[in-house]
């Protein structure tokens, strides 16, 4: 699944032939984020009109990339006297929205420390959205992802425009580290690994399956522990190489852009196309847990199936109750804000 991702992401980046017209929107295109994966979608092909918006400098990130010789047009926005509906103007008739808006994490910091800032900043944008781009599909990656969300999803059903299919918490740098992290280990070809990773977004709510892997009963607990451990907090690794500047950007810009590519793929009827993500999800409804991730069969309509996740061993049910704890607070959590708001 990842694999094919990868290679057509690649194969696709410099092909100057559009196959499918989409419109793109990046709301916080000028930060560490935005940037790298403004690349990556001006890069790809079936992107034919990216707009990007910011409270700073989007103007000038977007004439940068407008000179890259890909056949999209592409625009900036900012919320300034000449642009006063810059916003409605960046979403108008979008397929698609990333949101990378809001702060990242310092050493030190939860996710979780991240939501009284970025939870009205998701608010507000989706706000936008609920009115002007109801039908575009949302690819949230602005965290605590388990919490903005439902943000997002509580906006969208005050407006009467939530469309559960088209809403994504994207989880995507869980599946590429995995990939990467396994390999490592096992001294095989990242491109070929792929864990399935379910749950939410922060550390004990991420949870790869290793079990279902042949190759991983080769490995000692010991390993497979220090493993998950690495999966699941491979977010504070980075933050704390970075010692204050930042999260990850790059790494993150690649999962987005490989996800958005997946999204379009699926909206332009490719079978087959499936990824996982965080989303309105039946898996434990009846437990009160609205969202979670798992593997998502991706269609015209957006979500098209979501997959049971199979069999696990003792340890990784432990993990998932854990997780389901921890998951509902943080539901419920952007549930509570979206209330306080009316
Ligand atoms: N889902 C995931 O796997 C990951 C999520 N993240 C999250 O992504 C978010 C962004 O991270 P970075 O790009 O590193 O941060 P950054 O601070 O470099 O960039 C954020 C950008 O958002 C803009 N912004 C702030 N408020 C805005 C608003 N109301 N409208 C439009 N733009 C606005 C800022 O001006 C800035 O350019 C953070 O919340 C971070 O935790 C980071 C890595 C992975
Ligand atoms: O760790 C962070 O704060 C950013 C993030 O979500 C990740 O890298 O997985």
């Amino acid at each position: 699944m990842l694999r094919s991702t990868f290679q057509t992401l690649s194969k696709r980046t410099f092909s100057s032939t559009s196959i499918n017209p989409y419109k793109v929107a990046v709301l916080g295109a000028s930060g560490g984020i935005g940037q790298p994966l403004s690349l990556l979608l001006k890069l790809n092909h079936n992107v034919t009109d990216l707009r990007l918006y910011d409270l700073r400098n989007a103007k000038g990130v977007a004439t940068d990339l407008s000179h890259i010789p890909t056949n999209s047009t592409v625009k900036g926005f900012a919320p300034d006297q000449q642009q006063p509906d810059a916003l409605r103007d960046t979403i108008k008739d979008s397929d698609l929205i990333l949101i990378p808006a809001g702060v990242p994490r310092k050493p030190g910091m939860t996710r979780d420390d991240l939501f009284n800032i970025n939870a009205g900043i998701v608010h507000d944008l989706a706000q936008t959205i609920a009115k002007e781009a109801p039908n575009s599909s949302i690819l949230v990656i602005s965290n605590p992802v388990n919490s903005t969300v439902p943000i997002v999803a509580e906006v969208l059903k005050e407006h009467n425009v939530y469309n559960p299919k088209k809403l994504f918490g994207v989880t995507t740098l869980d599946l590429i580290r995995s990939s990467r992290f396994l390999s490592e280990i096992l001294k095989t070809d990242p491109t070929k690994e792929h864990v399935n990773v379910i749950g939410g977004h922060s550390g004990i709510t991420i949870i790869p399956i290793l079990s279902q892997l042949e190759n991983c009963s080769t490995l000692s607990q010991e390993q497979k522990n220090e493993l998950i451990h690495r999966i699941q907090f491979g977010g504070d690794e980075v933050v704390k190489a970075k010692d204050g500047a930042g999260s990850a950007t790059l790494s993150m810009a690649y999962a987005g852009a490989t996800f958005a590519d997946a999204v379009m793929r699926g909206l332009n009827d490719e079978k087959n196309v499936v990824m996982s993500s965080f989303v309105d999800s039946p898996l434990f409804k009846n437990e009160g847990i609205d969202f979670f991730a798992s593997k998502v069969t991706l269609g015209p309509n957006g979500v098209e199936k979501i997959h049971e996740f199979g069999k696990l061993n003792q340890h990784e049910n432990e993990m998932l109750e854990t997780c389901k704890e921890t998951l509902k607070k943080n539901i419920e959590k952007g549930y509570t804000f979206v209330k306080n708001k009316k």
